[in-house]
C-alpha cells in the first residue's frame, strides 16, 4: 500500500525520538506528521504540549487515524509487544530496536508475510549508513562474499577517546552516554551484544541467513587488557571492535563473529574514528566497497528513520530476497579459523592444545603473558578458558578464513 500522508504514532521521545521530531520539522517535503507520542515516565518534563503524550500503548495502536507506528523505545520486550500488535492491526512499522529485531527476526519476517504489512529498520544497523536496503536491493544479483566492519558507535567512540585523548574506559563511556550514543544499558555496547544484534540483521539481508544472536561468537571491548593495548601500540595497529560475516570458499559455509581486532594502519577501518561506523562489502563483481558515516546519535539515527518513512510513501517493503534465493548457505563456525592474540595472567591461561598453530609466546613477571596463534572459530567459542578472569582475546589482522580440513 502506498502511504502518501503519514500520520505517525511515535513510541519513545528520548535521544532518537526527539531527533526524529526535529528532523521531521525540517523536512517539509515528506508529508509525515506525528499524531501522538507514547512514553513511560509521567514525571518527566516534555518540550511539547502535554496532550500529545500518552502512557498507554493502546492509545496509539487503537487509533485508526495513525497509519504508521515508529517504535523508538529502549525496552526490547515492550517494543516486541508494540511492533507485533501494530503489524497485526495493519499499521506499517519503522523501528530502530536491533535487540528486539535480532531476538525475534524469524517471527517478525513471518508476521510481515502473513499480514502483508511492512516493518522497516534501517536505523537499527549502523544508524545513518544505508546498509540494510543496499544489502537487500543493490547486491541482489551480485555474489556477496563478506560484510565486515565497525557497527557499534559507542565502542568506537570509547576506543578512540582512550587512544587519542588518553581517557580511562569509564570516562570515555560516560562521554558516550552523555552524547546519546550508548544504549540505556551500556553493557549491550561494551560487551559486543549490540554489534552482535546488528550482525544478525546484516546476515539476514546479506546472505539470507536468519540466526539466533547466541549462535555468534561475541567478545566485547570490556575485556581488553593493558597488555593487548600495549601490543597494538607497539605493532602500530589500531584496536577496533569488528563484526564480520564471510562466505567461505567452496561449500556454502558462512562464518560470523564479533571481536576486538588489531587493524593495520592502512586498512579502511583504522580511519573510522569516534562514533562513526564503517562497513566493507566484498562482492565478486563490484569488488570492495566501503560505507562510512555516523553510527549513533540523535540526528544520524533519525535520518535513517526518516528514510524508512519516505520509503513507505512509495510502498517499499523488505522482500528478504536472499532468504528465498538461499544458495544452501549455512552458518558453520566449525569450518572457519582466525588468528588471535591472547593475553593472560598466572591465574588463567589458554589451552595451547586448542590452537592449530602457535606463532609467538611471551612471558613477563611485570607485564603479563601473551601468545599468538591460529585457532578454529568453533574451538575458540567453546574454549573453557575464553571467559576466565584475566584472559583477553583479540583478533590479529586478517579475515576469517576456511580451516584447512574444511577447505579440502
Ligand atoms: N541512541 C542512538 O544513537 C541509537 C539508538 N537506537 C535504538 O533506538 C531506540 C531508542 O534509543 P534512545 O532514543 O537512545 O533511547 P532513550 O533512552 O534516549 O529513550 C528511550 C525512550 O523510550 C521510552 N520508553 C521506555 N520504555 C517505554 C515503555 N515501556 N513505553 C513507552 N515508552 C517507553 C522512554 O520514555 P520516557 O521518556 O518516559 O523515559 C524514552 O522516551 C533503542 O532501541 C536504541 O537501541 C538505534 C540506533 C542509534
Ligand atoms: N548504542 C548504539 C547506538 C546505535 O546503534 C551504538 O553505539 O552503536
Amino acid at each position: 500500500m502506498i502511504r502518501k500522508d503519514i500520520r505517525i504514532g511515535l513510541f519513545g521521545f528520548g535521544v532518537v525520538g526527539q531527533g526524529l521530531h526535529t528532523v521531521l520539522a525540517r523536512t517539509p517535503g515528506l508529508r509525515a506528521r506525528i499524531g501522538r507520542i507514547g512514553v513511560k515516565d509521567r514525571a518527566k518534563p516534555r518540550p511539547l504540549p502535554a496532550g500529545l503524550f500518552t502512557y498507554s500503548r493502546h492509545d496509539l495502536l487503537q487509533d485508526d487515524s495513525l497509519n504508521v507506528i515508529v517504535e523508538l523505545i529502549d525496552d526490547a520486550d515492550e517494543a516486541y509487544r508494540i511492533v507485533t500488535e501494530a503489524l497485526r492491526r495493519g499499521k506499517a512499522v519503522v523501528t530502530a530496536n536491533k535487540k528486539m529485531l535480532a531476538e525475534h527476526l524469524p517471527e517478525l519476517i513471518d508476521l510481515q508475510r502473513q499480514t502483508g504489512t511492512p516493518l522497516l529498520y534501517e536505523a537499527a544497523a549502523c544508524a545513518s549508513l544505508p546498509v540494510i536496503r543496499n544489502l537487500e536491493e543493490y547486491y541482489d544479483n551480485d555474489l556477496l562474499e563478506s560484510v565486515e566492519g565497525i557497527i557499534n558507535g559507542s565502542t568506537n567512540y570509547i576506543l578512540t577517546a582512550m587512544h587519542h585523548d588518553a581517557l580511562s574506559f569509564e570516562q570515555a563511556l560516560s562521554q558516550a552516554q552523555a552524547l546519546g550514543f550508548a544504549e540505556s544499558n551500556p553493557a549491550l555496547d561494551v560487551e559486543g551484544l549490540d554489534a552482535r544484534n546488528k550482525l544478525v540483521l546484516l546476515l539476514a539481508h546479506a546472505f539470507g541467513l536468519v540466526v539466533a544472536p547466541t549462535q555468534l561468537l561475541t567478545i566485547g571491548i570490556d575485556r581488553i587488557s593493558p597488555l593487548a593495548t600495549a601490543y597494538a601500540k607497539e605493532q602500530g595497529y589500531a584496536l577496533k571492535l569488528v563484526a564480520e560475516a564471510r562466505r567461505l570458499p567452496g561449500n556454502g559455509s558462512v562464518a560470523a563473529a564479533v571481536l576486538p581486532m588489531l587493524v593495520k594502519p592502512e586498512h579502511e577501518l583504522a580511519r573510522v574514528q569516534d562514533e562513526y561506523n564503517g562497513l566493507i562489502t566484498q562482492s565478486s563483481f563490484a569488488d570492495r566497497q566501503f560505507f562510512l558515516g555516523r553510527g549513533a546519535g540523535a540526528f544520524p539515527t533519525a535520518s535513517a528513520v526518516l528514510s524508512d518513512l519516505s520509503a513507505l510513501t512509495y510502498g517499499y517493503r523488505y522482500e528478504y530476497k536472499k532468504l528465498h534465493q538461499q544458495a544452501h548457505l549455512a552458518l558453520a563456525p566449525s569450518a572457519a579459523e582466525l588468528e588471535i592474540l591472547v593475553t593472560f595472567t598466572d591465574a588463567a591461561a589458554p589451552n595451547e592444545a586448542d590452537f592449530r598453530q602457535l606463532h609467538e609466546q611471551f612471558r613477563s613477571g611485570t607485564r603479563g603473558h601473551y601468545l599468538t596463534g591460529t585457532i578454529g572459530l568453533e574451538r575458540l567459542a567453546q574454549a573453557a578458558w575464553l571467559r576466565a578472569p584475566g584472559i583477553c582475546v583479540v583478533r590479529l589482522p586478517g579475515p576469517l578464513r576456511a580451516a584447512p580440513a574444511a577447505a579440502e
